[in-house]
């Protein structure tokens, strides 16, 4: 049985407010394109082909951050993408919301403001609460349904994800269906060989969670990133230098070393580190040295090194599922995207189960002319990503669960 009502159950005319998760980039005031567009739209799109009037919401940056923008322009990109148009209202739930809604037609769609300027957003607190504040009580007589589209969004308890579910009937949206599925299959799928987890990006502190979490379900962990040089400190190696302007290593190595010596003393035949690193050159070019001829703690390391792409290369080939969080280098600078390519490439390359996992690091797929459809999946979801794989819930989710 499904764990939630998705699109399939909804009923038809009904007025639907949808929770996307278009939270982007921010240049010069818009929303950088991204694969968030590009995979809401396929929901919005849905809904208002089947005839529905959809109600948009979503959130951008945090109120004193400056990402925290109006959702105007991403108004304009949703509609690009959707093929329709989108309007837009600068109100999260006041007189002139509720004048716009009011007046939507039959597959028409609109775009509520940012709902993290409502004050009655953010606070975290259980659903109940949120159900009575002044957004949800004021916005939800002018539904039949709430849609939650948002899983990258589903790990906040916030009153657009967790409030509406407690007063409208809840649907999952396509997005969250497939994510969820996706995203848990590390827990939930019994996978006919070995499973590979690559782990890279710079929050290790997240990703070294995550591998503590998963013992038993994931067979070999290739390493790479900030978190593959923190094991490598721990296995000796003088790496993690952090460059002035960056506090990547030394804060993160207080807080996990323990975990990590716990992890490599007892698991670490199941961990494969790297043999050789990458760094940038007096003269500006890539040069890779094996991690056994490092000596001091000078110098920061961008990628790992051919050779170690080398070795990962047949562990790849050998697993029948493959999960990767993070970049195992500084891939938005071309010198450096030999790592994080590589892998991919080898991944894209093998018939096996596949999730590409993290919003920045899934950009490589895009930007060195990888096809998505190599892969079994490749999520938009960060922060919800890694609380999914090391088990804890996603109130957002157990709301649609407990609606069905
Ligand atoms: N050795 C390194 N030094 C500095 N940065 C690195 C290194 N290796 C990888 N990165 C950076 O890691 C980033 C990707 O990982 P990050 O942990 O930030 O996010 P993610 O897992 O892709 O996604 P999300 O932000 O959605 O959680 C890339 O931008 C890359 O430049
Ligand atoms: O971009 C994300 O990861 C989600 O939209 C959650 O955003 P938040 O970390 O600002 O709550």
């Amino acid at each position: 049985m499904a764990p939630f009502k998705t699109l399939d159950d909804l009923p038809a005319d009904a007025r639907v407010l949808a929770r996307l998760d278009l939270n982007s980039p921010i240049e010069e005031g818009r929303p950088r394109d991204n694969r968030r567009f590009t995979r809401h739209a396929a929901t919005v799109r849905e809904l208002a082909e089947r005839g529905h009037p959809v109600v948009c919401l979503a959130h951008q940056g945090r109120p004193g951050n400056d990402d925290f923008v109006s959702l105007k322009g991403h108004a304009e990109l949703l509609a690009s993408h959707v093929g329709r148009e989108v309007a837009f209202v600068a109100d999260t739930h006041g007189a002139a919301a509720h004048e716009a809604i009011e007046a939507l037609g039959p597959g028409e769609i609109l775009l509520l403001e940012n709902v993290r300027m409502s004050d009655d957003e953010l606070p975290e607190a259980d659903p109940e609460t949120k159900a009575e504040t002044e957004f949800v009580r004021s916005l939800a007589p002018y539904f039949d349904a709430y849609v939650n589209d948002a899983y990258s969004a589903a790990h906040r308890a916030h009153a657009s994800l967790v409030g509406f579910p407690r007063v409208l009937p809840a649907y999952a949206g396509r997005v969250m269906e497939a994510e969820y599925e996706a995203n848990t299959a590390i827990a939930t799928r019994e996978f006919d060989g070995q499973v590979t987890m690559i782990i890279g990006g710079t929050k290790a502190t997240d990703v070294i969670d995550v591998m503590d979490a998963l013992e038993g379900k994931v067979d070999r962990f290739l390493l790479g990133g900030v978190a593959g040089e923190l094991f490598l400190r721990a296995a000796g190696y003088p790496v993690g230098h952090d460059l002035k302007w960056m506090d990547l290593f030394d804060d993160q190595w207080e807080r996990t070393h323990e975990t990590v010596e716990t992890l490599l003393e007892e698991r670490g035949d199941e961990i494969e580190l790297a043999v050789d690193l990458a760094y940038e050159d007096e003269t500006g070019d890539r040069t890779e040295i094996d991690v056994d001829d490092v000596e001091e703690k000078t110098t920061a390391y961008l990628d790992v090194g051919s050779a170690t792409v080398d070795a990962y290369e047949p562990v790849i080939r050998d697993s029948a599922a493959v999960f990767l969080k993070g970049a195992l280098g500084v891939f938005e600078d071309e010198r450096f995207a030999d790592g994080t390519v590589g892998v991919l490439e080898t991944i894209a390359d093998t018939d096996c189960f596949s999730v590409i996992g993290g919003g920045d690091t899934s950009r490589a797929i895009g930007l060195y002319g990888l096809d998505e459809g190599d892969f079994s999946h490749v999520s938009i979801a960060g922060g919800a990503y890694i609380r999914a794989l090391t088990g804890e819930p996603l109130p957002a989710v157990e709301e649609l669960q407990r609606d069905a």
